[in-house]
């Protein structure tokens, strides 16, 4: 079921913080995570997605999936949060069923392949280095950048069959949190998000140290401040998940 209204905000909130989506949805919520995480290290960039909340929703309500046309730069950070740390960098692995000649290299049959979507996540850009993360690379028409809802869903015939499900989903849960509450690290320094290499399926790829394991990578536990910004969107956020009960 996707998430049209996040009336349950504080039970969607708390299922996204214990990391409880289980199975296939768990990518969701890593992937709002993520993005919590994100925010609450660069408060300016979160500052811009909400006022262009406040600009669009207003005071009174909660968004909805039909303001997604009218939120790019939500949109945009969503984007950058799936390119910056993508939720599964390396895709699942896959095995080829016979033998197969690619770029003058032999793959026999029975080999595991795997899809490098933390590689191209990594694309050589000019402009922008790729362990920043700044969402205003996805705003400038002139300077096309490839959108990761192409890459970070797989690839093909076992393309992820939920994407349409997840991009809603992760939309919904992240404009409502933002439009809602404040995120704030604990600490200066709490959260440091610096890269390091690290090896996996004999792969070479570079993780922020405040992730997990990078098969299926999600932030380690981490805390901040979630506040709600104002005592109107707080007895807003009540009522909702009161009448929601
Ligand atoms: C942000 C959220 C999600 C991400 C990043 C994600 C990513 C992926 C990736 C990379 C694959 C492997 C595709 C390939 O091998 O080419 C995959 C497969 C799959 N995903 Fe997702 N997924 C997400 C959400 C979901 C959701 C919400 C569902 C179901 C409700 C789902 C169901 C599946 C299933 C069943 C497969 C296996 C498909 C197959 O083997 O044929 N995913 N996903």
């Amino acid at each position: 079921m996707a998430v049209r209204h996040c009336s349950q905000l504080f039970t969607i909130i708390n299922a996204t913080l214990t990391v409880s989506f289980t199975g296939a949805t768990e990518t969701v919520g890593m992937t709002v995570l993520t993005c919590m995480m994100v925010m609450a290290l660069n408060l300016d960039k979160q500052r811009l997605a909400q006022e262009e909340i406040d600009r669009v929703v207003g005071g009174d309500r909660m968004p909805n999936i039909s303001d997604r046309a009218d939120l790019p730069y939500v949109d945009a950070v969503i984007k950058e949060t799936m390119r910056w740390q993508p939720a599964l960098p390396l895709g699942f692995p896959r095995a080829t069923t016979r033998d197969d000649d690619y770029n003058g290299y032999h793959i026999p049959k029975s080999t595991y392949v795997f899809a490098n979507t933390w590689y191209i996540s990594r694309e050589h850009n000019e402009k922008y280095d790729p362990d920043e993360f700044i969402p205003e690379q996805f705003l400038n028409p002139d300077e096309p950048v490839r959108d990761p809802w192409s890459y970070a869903f797989g690839f093909g015939r076992r393309v992820c069959p939920g994407r349409y499900l997840a991009e809603d989903t992760v939309f919904i849960l992240i404009v409502t949190i933002l439009a809602m509450f404040k995120l704030e690290p604990l600490a200066e320094g709490e959260l440091t998000p610096k890269f390091t290499l690290t090896i996996i399926w004999s792969v070479i790829i570079s993780i922020p140290v405040i992730f997990t394991d990078p098969r299926i990578s999600y932030p380690k536990p981490f805390k901040c401040r979630i506040i709600p910004r104002s005592e109107a969107k707080a007895r807003l956020i009540l009522s909702k998940s009161m009448s929601a009960i």
